[in-house]
């Protein structure tokens, strides 16, 4: 059985997108990526996702819409991911090491994950083509 991981590019008004520094296992930790994780079982994808963005983060989220497929993890594990915006709270690293919103010009500023890499690179083509991550 696939393991889905879902993610958020969180965006705020000026464009920054939210990142954040992976805290474990060891082979992981010190890389930054999207704030997300598993799925629980039963749990609907967006309902994962706003419930790890409040674990994770103390913030409540409102989610936009997909970016791009199913992004490839390590065997067995996909992930999905869509752009947030923060409703309410500030983001604060609860389980991370340590967070930076990324100005854009700057969102390769950070040792992103390898999965995430191509994720970001499709994020800055979708908002250089003028989409804001926001539900049409
Ligand atoms: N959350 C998240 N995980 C990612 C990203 N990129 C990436 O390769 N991963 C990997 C790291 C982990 O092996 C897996 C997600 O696990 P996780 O540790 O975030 O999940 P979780 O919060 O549900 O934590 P747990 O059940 O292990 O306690 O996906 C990403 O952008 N966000």
């Amino acid at each position: 059985m696939t393991v889905i991981v879902v993610a958020a590019v969180i965006l705020d008004a000026a464009g920054r997108v939210l990142a954040a520094q992976r805290a474990d296992p060891p082979e992981l930790a010190g890389g930054w990526e999207f704030p997300g994780g598993k799925v629980d079982p039963g749990e609907g994808e967006i309902d994962a996702l706003v419930r790890e963005c409040r674990e994770e983060l103390g913030v409540e989220v409102s989610v936009g819409e997909r970016v791009g497929g199913d992004w490839p993890l390590s065997e067995g594990y996909v992930l999905r991911v869509w752009f947030a915006m923060v409703t309410a709270g500030i983001p604060e690293a609860k389980e991370h090491l340590a967070l930076r919103w990324l100005e854009p010009g700057g969102y390769f500023d950070v040792a992103w994950l390898g999965a995430d890499l191509p994720v970001m690179e499709a994020v800055e083509k979708l908002l250089s083509q003028g989409l804001n991550g926001r539900s049409v």
